[in-house]
């Protein structure tokens, strides 16, 4: 049987860990072959170098994919591809994967946010596309280099509803080789706008005081404007009939306890450090955006979204 062909776009903080993990794997074992896709002095770097993963989850810090390109045009026949870019990065990524998958490609998007399935879907529409959300805290320490700090990374993914007879198999079995921890399920909607609520109140408010997971649960005033984020995300997800649990704020902040209390988010990151692009509006946008279509009051989101509009601007 040909050998699974799996690609890894984008080496990111969550590319850069996830890639490391099943490509190291399949370097020692080789029962499938994986393709890297970088840009830049990115893809100069690891194709010389490798990637490096710092995490204490690895002593052997580099791993050498099968093959690395600088443009998804180069890609031939992806059984497996493993979307990793930020949301501003999405649409021109679908545009070129549209050319190069097959009818049999698998796509895994490995993001944060509650609409991306159904946005690659509208590029994609004949592929498997697999929804999901993830929890990890690692970044871009230098150029091919990622660093991963706290626990091991979770993904959390399901079927496609519209694709049930995709056999997954072989994917999990890929992701159990690479010991990745991951929980697989028929739905994982509920987890997704949990993790949504998780990742877009901490992203804001650590954003909008350059602060830390540990400072928005000690620190009152950013609890409290946290708390305020999440129940208007929480409104809006019963209204799609998405059903968290009564606990779920609670919850979220005994998560929280669980990050190195100096953790940043990575909007965080983008915001402060004044990158070009950061993902607002996934974050922000869509819940005033959501909010505005089932007539539910974002108050305390729009303020946020304006005051982070001034310190990008
Ligand atoms: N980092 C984290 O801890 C977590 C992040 N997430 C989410 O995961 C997603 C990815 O985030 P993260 O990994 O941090 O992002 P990063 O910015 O660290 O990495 C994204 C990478 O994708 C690359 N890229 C973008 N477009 C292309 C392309 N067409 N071809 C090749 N490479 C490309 C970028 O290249 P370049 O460097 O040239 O811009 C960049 O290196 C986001 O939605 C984020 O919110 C979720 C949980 C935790
Ligand atoms: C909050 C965190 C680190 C959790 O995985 C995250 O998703 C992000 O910063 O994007």
């Amino acid at each position: 049987m040909d050998k699974k062909h799996i690609v890894i776009i984008g080496l990111g903080g969550v590319g850069g860990y996830f890639g490391f993990k099943i490509n190291q794997v399949n370097g020692s074992e080789k029962n499938f072959t994986t393709t890297f896709v970088a840009r830049g002095q990115t893809y100069k770097t690891v194709k010389q170098n490798g990637l490096r993963l710092l995490s204490s989850e690895h002593i052997n810090t580099v791993t050498h994919p099968n093959a690395i390109c600088e443009t998804i045009s180069k890609i031939a026949t992806p059984d497996l591809v493993l979307i990793c870019v930020k949301e501003y990065d999405l649409e021109h990524v679908c545009q070129q994967l549209s050319e190069v998958i097959t009818p049999n490609t698998i796509v895994l998007p490995i993001m944060n946010g509650v609409d991306i399935t159904d946005r690659i879907r509208t590029k994609l529409p004949h592929s498997t596309i697999l929804p999901s959300c993830v929890y990890v805290t690692s970044h871009i320490k230098e150029t091919g280099v990622i660093e991963q700090k706290g626990f091991p990374g979770k993904l959390i993914f399901s079927e496609d509803q519209e694709h049930l007879d995709t056999n997954l198999d072989w994917v999990l079995n890929v992701l159990k080789t690479s010991e990745i921890n991951f929980e697989f399920k028929t739905n994982a909607q509920t987890d997704i706008w949990t993790k949504f609520m998780f990742v877009a109140s901490f992203g804001l408010i650590t954003a909008k005081y350059n602060s830390s997971i540990g400072a928005v649960c000690t620190d009152k005033k950013q609890k409290e404007e946290a708390i305020k984020i999440m129940q208007e995300i929480s409104l809006i997800a019963d209204l799609k009939k998405i059903h968290l649990n009564d606990y779920t704020i609670e919850n979220l902040f005994e998560k929280a306890a669980t990050f190195p209390p100096d953790t940043a988010t990575s909007l965080q990151l983008d915001i402060n450090s004044g990158k070009d692009n950061n993902e607002l509006e996934l974050f922000a946008g869509a819940i005033i955006n959501y909010g505005k279509i089932y007539h539910v009051n974002t108050p305390c989101t729009a303020k946020i979204y304006n005051d982070l509009l001034h310190i990008i601007n």
